[in-house]
């Protein structure tokens, strides 16, 4: 792995120590996927910003965990106008399963991104999603192997980058969509400056997702003022009605 212990958070370590030791699936998965940027696409010609909202009944930097039914939360998202689903399948940290995944992807009908932290080839075939998210400082030189393998399954692999460095390795190894994530994973900071600094480096072609530490539909407008084609919204989702929260972010560029 392409990190040093004593750089991270101990619950970041906690969640790449559990992530090592989870097996995989057990057949080589086929998707059919829902296409990402026709979703943004669709979104954006009525007149939305393009949201993926997040189910995360919690995270290490969250208080508390949220119970309710996540079908339950991700049809008020879909509801609330929601391009397409984030769902957390890491169960150590974030109360996440690939169950919650399967029952929300066979309930709603945008695509549905699997958030969790993938270190090997077989960990992509635990179960079936539209979109599939590689992070780049975790993988190191199993990016480029592991983008292939997500893409010969027939996933549009979602590769998250928060540095420079991580960017271009993003874009050496052919990544057509890219997160730039606000959230250090080594200290767990947050600062939307760094995709501001980092979004103008991404090639046209790509399809550009802003990701963390959105709060008030100000970042909304800030992140796309500063060239997200879309963005990743968990907790100020999450935080309250989701429906509620979901429509304030995708109605807030005409507010
Ligand atoms: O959210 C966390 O606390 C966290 C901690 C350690 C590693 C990853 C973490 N989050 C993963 C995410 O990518 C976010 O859930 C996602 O980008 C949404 O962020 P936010 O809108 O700030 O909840």
């Amino acid at each position: 792995m392409n990190y040093t212990a004593d750089e991270l958070a101990p619950a970041v370590r906690g969640i790449l120590d559990s992530a090592a030791e989870r097996d995989g699936g057990e057949g080589r998965l086929t998707i059919d996927p829902r296409s990402l940027p026709e979703a943004f696409a669709a979104a954006e010609s009525e007149g939305r910003v393009p949201i993926i909202a997040e189910v995360k009944p919690t995270s290490p930097t969250t208080e508390g965990t949220n119970r309710n039914d996540p079908v339950d939360l991700a049809k008020a998202m879909v509801e609330g106008g929601a391009a397409a689903l984030s769902v957390l399948t890491e169960p150590d940290h974030f109360g996440g399963s690939v169950e919650n995944l399967e029952r929300i992807r066979a309930a709603v009908d945008v695509p549905v991104l699997r958030k969790d932290f993938l270190l090997r080839e077989a960990h992509l075939d635990a179960v079936e999603s539209d979109v599939i998210l590689l992070i780049a400082r975790f993988l190191g030189d199993d990016l480029e192997p592991m983008l292939r393998a997500a893409e010969d399954r027939g996933f549009q692999p979602l590769v998250e980058v928060h540095t420079e460095d991580e960017l271009d390795a993003a874009v050496d190894a052919g990544a057509s969509i890219i997160g730039i994530n606000n959230r250090d994973l080594g200290q767990l900071e947050v600062d939307l400056a760094t995709f501001e600094e980092l979004a103008p480096q991404v090639p046209d072609d790509v399809t550009l997702i802003a990701e963390s530490g959105v709060s008030t539909v100000e970042d909304v407008q800030r992140m796309g003022e500063a060239g997200a084609d879309g963005l990743l919204i968990g907790t100020a989702i999450m935080d309250g009605d989701p429906q509620t929260n979901t429509e304030r972010f995708t109605r807030s560029e005409t507010q």
